[in-house]
């Protein structure tokens, strides 16, 4: 069985002028994992992903997708990649059915199979009763449903997802959650950038966190928040700093998010002993997640001497 990884970037660099958009990226996806990419805006996720799609040329490195150079072998790639780019990029005045067929004549899809497919992937996102809809009638949730099955139509083998759930409603993200499991646990590779750290956790079974460029920190969800933020959070309310100072451990963490002052402490007991102790109550005390690891990894947990 080949086992060799579907995307292997070593030391991939972009620079726009004199910008480092990326620098010296590092990063292996092996077949049937969901890989998600996370970083605040401008950390260079969607600038990797043009490099693998090679509509962006790296300015150094290597990097390899199927074993193929996409500075050189884009069109070999592009067939075998299904993209859910930022933007739906629909064809706003065409019906449901006219953007798939498009869709599918640029995925070359055969002519005989396209037409069963699209009934087929639009029945698997419940879209079927908007076969003949113009995309300017449908609603947000309608129009992402629809560009994650339009990436269906060559059944590729690597799903690139970049930020598939922004902006959309609660049940809308859970279907679509519902149904990139689904692919993940049928064998596709998967590689997601969001901004929502509960959706990487969810899908993910690697992450990596970049930030201005480069990689902060790399690891399956639970092994990032053991390594990098373990125990329990407290949340405080504003202005409560100066009375939870005093009794704080010197191993504890104090930071805040937004105006808000929170300590990770090791033990839940800990927090308990901390409201007791200073007189406040938290509004919240919760186990560490991934949205600790990240605010840490990227410079916005503010510790107590900073
Ligand atoms: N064509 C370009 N010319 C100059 N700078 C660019 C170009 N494309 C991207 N950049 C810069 O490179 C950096 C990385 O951008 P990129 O879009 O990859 O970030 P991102 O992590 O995808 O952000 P977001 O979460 O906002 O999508 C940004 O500072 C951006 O302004």
């Amino acid at each position: 069985m080949n086992d060799s990884p579907i995307i292997q970037a070593r030391g991939v660099a972009k620079r726009f002028g004199d910008f480092e958009a990326l620098a010296a990226l590092d990063l292996e996806v092996r077949k049937g994992q969901c890989v998600g990419l996370l970083g605040p805006n401008g950390a260079g996720k969607s600038t990797f992903i043009g490099c693998l799609y090679g509509v962006v040329a790296r300015t150094g490195g290597s990097l390899e997708v199927f074993g193929l150079d996409p500075a050189k072998q884009a069109r070999d790639i592009k067939r075998r990649i299904g993209v859910v780019p930022q933007e739906n990029a629909l064809d706003e005045g065409l019906t449901v059915l006219e953007n798939m067929r498009i869709y599918a004549g640029f995925s070359e899809v055969p002519r005989k199979t396209a037409d069963p497919r699209i009934a087929e992937l639009l029945s698997y996102m419940m879209l079927d009763a908007k076969r003949d809809a113009t995309i300017k009638t449908l609603s947000g949730g309608m129009k992402r449903r629809l560009t994650f099955v339009r990436a269906l139509l060559a059944d590729p083998e690597l799903l690139i997802l970049d930020e598939p759930t922004t902006g959309l409603d609660p049940s809308v993200r859970h279907l679509l959650w519902e149904k990139v499991i689904e692919l993940r646990d049928k064998g596709k590779t998967i590689l997601v950038t969001t901004h929502y750290m509960h959706e990487a956790e969810v899908l993910c079974d690697q992450i990596v966190i970049l930030d201005r460029g480069k990689v902060v920190g790399t690891g399956a969800p639970k092994e990032l928040i053991e390594r990098e933020a373990p125990g329990f959070v407290g949340i405080f309310p504003p202005h409560t700093d100066e009375a939870i100072k005093p009794h704080l451990d010197p191993s504890w963490v104090l930071f805040h998010q937004g105006r808000q002052c929170c300590v990770r402490a090791p033990r839940f007991d800990d927090l308990l002993e901390l409201q007791r102790a200073s007189g406040q109550t938290a509004l919240q005390m919760r186990p560490a997640n991934l949205e600790d690891v990240y605010l840490k990894l990227t410079g916005s947990e503010l510790s107590d001497d900073e």
